[in-house]
């Protein structure tokens, strides 16, 4: 079975999950950039208000086949209570993701993921086949692990 954890992280903690999947997982990974983004508090606020905007930005994405995959992992922190614009923008290209296709999310814990997962339901043909959500402060203080691991297990079951 291929599977791939592709992911967008502005800060490193969703990267910090999407390694720990991928071990956990064995899976390939890859990266979603976005420049307008890159680091720094102005670039912070940036993103909040084209977050509320909606306004989608330019992003790069690896030059894969998702469709050849078994299962794709999306990985992404919320913003505004929805998911980060860059994966927005992935998912209005209309990528051909397969039909298993999860989903993670790193937030602050300020608010619930429900909306954000709705929202990457609305963009895909299919829905998702499972969704997980790890606050900030647990991966910075190293307590993502059991929680990567038991979604690790429910993809697995979900591969066959
Ligand atoms: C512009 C912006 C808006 C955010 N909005 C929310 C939010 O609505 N709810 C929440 O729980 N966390 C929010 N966060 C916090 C991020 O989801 C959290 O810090 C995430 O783990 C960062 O992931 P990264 O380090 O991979 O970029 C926001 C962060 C940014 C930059």
């Amino acid at each position: 079975m291929k599977s791939l954890v592709l992911y967008y992280s502005r800060t490193g903690t969703t990267a910090k999950v999407a390694h720990a999947l991928q071990a956990a997982l064995g899976a390939e990974i890859d990266v979603i950039t976005c420049p307008r983004y890159q680091s720094g508090w102005l670039r912070y606020l940036l993103a909040g208000y084209d977050s509320v905007k909606g306004q989608l930005p330019a992003i790069n994405v690896p030059d894969i086949a998702f469709g050849d995959y078994d299962l794709v992992i999306l990985g992404s922190p919320i913003w505004t209570s929805y998911p980060a614009l860059p994966l927005r923008s992935f998912l209005a290209k209309k990528p051909q993701l397969p039909e298993r296709t999860a989903l993670f999310f790193t937030c602050g814990g300020h608010s619930p993921p429900e909306k954000a997962v709705d929202c990457v339901n609305d963009l895909l043909p299919v829905p998702l086949a499972t969704s997980l959500a790890i606050a900030q402060e647990d991966v910075a203080e190293g307590r993502y692990i059991d929680a990567v691991d038991a979604f690790a297990a429910k993809l697995s079951a979900i591969q066959g």
